[in-house]
């Protein structure tokens, strides 16, 4: 277990998301769970490449409420939605890069299929590349409130393990602290650039 603050592992973990591209023109949005009812969110409409921990909220997860006057993210409803989903979710991380946004637009289906992949093992619980999977995928809405029902309702009949896509938008995924939820972020972009090469190639 890091000695570092989780909010000092968040920060970090933007400034890498953003060196990587994920978090184009203020696109994205991060969060670490303080506690059982409170969670830390990125400040909306900022470049979150850039985020110092003055730039963080806090957000009643049951009511997805900021406790002061700033605006947290205009998809804090997600961010808490996981929270109150999953008590051990301690950090979650929304990412705008080309691969998931394309790939959303691709696939047609309610979810991406990942199959044979090695790098599946990266994901928690994974452990063989022959086992499939599934990402789900659903429409993009401004609604977000009425997302986040779609999603709940999803995750009470489906597991909903390591993330799920917008449909032309981006990723959004976690983990137990912010180490694993980069290596989950980390794992998935890396196979939704291998799925997407795959699918040019046999199409080509
Ligand atoms: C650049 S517009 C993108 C936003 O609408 C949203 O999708 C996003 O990821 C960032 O919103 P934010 O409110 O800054 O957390
Ligand atoms: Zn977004």
């Amino acid at each position: 277990m890091s000695d570092i603050h989780p909010l000092d592992q968040l920060v970090a973990a933007c400034h890498w998301i953003g060196a990587k591209g994920w978090a184009p023109a203020t696109g994205g949005n991060m969060s670490v769970r303080q506690d059982a009812q409170i969670c830390l969110l990125s400040e909306s409409g900022k470049d979150k490449g850039t985020l110092t921990r003055d730039d963080f909220i806090q957000v009643d997860i049951a009511t997805g409420q900021a406790l002061s006057g700033r605006k947290p993210s205009a998809e804090t409803g997600l961010h808490t939605l996981i929270y109150r989903l999953f008590p051990e979710a301690g950090a979650v991380l929304h990412t705008h890069t080309v691969n998931a946004t394309v790939l959303s637009r691709v696939e047609q289906g309610a979810a991406l299929l990942l199959h044979g992949y090695e790098m599946q093992k990266t994901l928690t619980g994974q452990h063989n590349h022959l086992d499939t999977v599934a990402i789900p995928v659903f429409d993009n809405s401004q609604d977000i409130p009425a997302l986040a029902s779609e999603i709940e309702d999803y995750a009470a009949r489906f597991p909903l393990r390591y993330g799920f896509l917008l449909r032309g938008h981006g990723l959004t995924c976690w983990g137990r602290d912010v180490s694993e939820a980069r290596r989950q972020l980390e794992g998935l972009e890396f196979l939704f650039e291998c799925e997407r090469q795959r699918r040019l190639l046999e199409n080509a």
